[in-house]
């Protein structure tokens, strides 16, 4: 069976309509995928922080993250986040464990930066894949906090674009990003176009252009990454409107597909 990841963005995880739930059950009964669903939660952890009185700052849309702000991460992240979606999926009929890196040291994890400038982020080294096919064996579908472990047991707060795509990449899945945005869109003359098709010399030219900005910079990076690392396919998609996820899966246009292959961008 063919496996597909989907990375839930904190942006949308709370907004998405039953529509998007029933088209993963649509999927899941089709026999043909098995579905593993990594979320974040941005929005979510800046509002507990402002809530307690925390302050943090973002490099490169990737958070700063002290060992305060790493417990409130985990707690939202592996939390109410990863719950509510475990419970909105049960609600279409479909069974799912909740999870994050922790649990089987799933993300075996490493600093994301040598410099220590991030504090707590992580990336991640390896996916135990062996458990997580032990979870899809049993017909659950996987929901994943990112949260990462090192090898000494220290946690860390892994960018979940960088996290999907970690996991898209070892079990050689499609990834796809539901967000709260059609695709990478441009304003070009006034008007704002989608990107049907983006490679990687065309994305850093966007990134130079501060066209592509904030936590869409991580976002397009990481699904380039899985791109080499393994994964088969990658596509930002707009989770608001569930057909781009259906239409997408049946090679219908839908959101902005991200290649490594050369293409003519006009
Ligand atoms: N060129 C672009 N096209 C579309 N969205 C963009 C672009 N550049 C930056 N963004 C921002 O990226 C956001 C999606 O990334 P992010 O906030 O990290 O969402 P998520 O929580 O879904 O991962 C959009 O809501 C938008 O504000
Ligand atoms: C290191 C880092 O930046 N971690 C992210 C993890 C959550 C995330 O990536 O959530 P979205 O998918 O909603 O953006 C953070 O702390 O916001």
């Amino acid at each position: 069976m063919e496996k597909i990841v989907i990375k839930i963005g904190g942006s949308i995880a709370g907004k998405l309509p039953n529509s998007f739930f029933a088209s993963l059950a649509r999927l899941q009964k089709m026999n043909k995928y098995q579905l593993i669903i990594v979320h974040g939660g941005g929005p979510e952890i800046n509002g507990m922080l402002q809530k307690i009185g925390i302050q943090c700052q973002f490099v490169d849309g990737l958070r700063v993250t002290t060992k305060e702000v790493l417990d409130i991460a985990e707690m939202v992240m592996s939390g109410s986040v990863n719950k509510n979606i475990v419970h909105r999926l049960q609600q279409a009929n479909l069974s799912a464990v909740g999870i994050s890196g922790v649990d089987g040291a799933l993300l075996v994890s490493e600093p994301a930066d040598s410099s220590g400038k991030l504090g707590y982020v992580g990336k991640v080294k390896r996916v135990n894949k062996e458990w997580l096919e032990k979870l899809l064996h049993g017909g659950a579908i996987p929901v994943i906090s990112p949260i990462g472990l090192d090898e000494k047991g220290e946690k860390y707060n892994i960018n979940a674009d960088m996290a999907a795509a970690a996991v898209a990449a070892a079990v050689n899945g499609k990834l796809i990003f539901i967000s709260d945005i059609p695709g990478v869109m441009e304003k070009v003359e006034g008007k704002t176009v989608l990107h049907p098709l983006l490679n990687k010399e065309k994305i850093e030219q966007l990134i130079a252009a501060k066209v592509i900005h904030g936590g869409m910079i991580p976002k397009v990076r990481s699904a380039l990454q899985a791109l080499t690392d393994g994964a088969k396919e990658t596509v930002i998609v707009n989770g608001i409107k569930p057909d781009d996820l259906w239409n997408y899966l049946q090679g219908k246009n839908a959101g902005t597909i991200i290649t490594t292959e050369e293409v003519q961008h006009v």
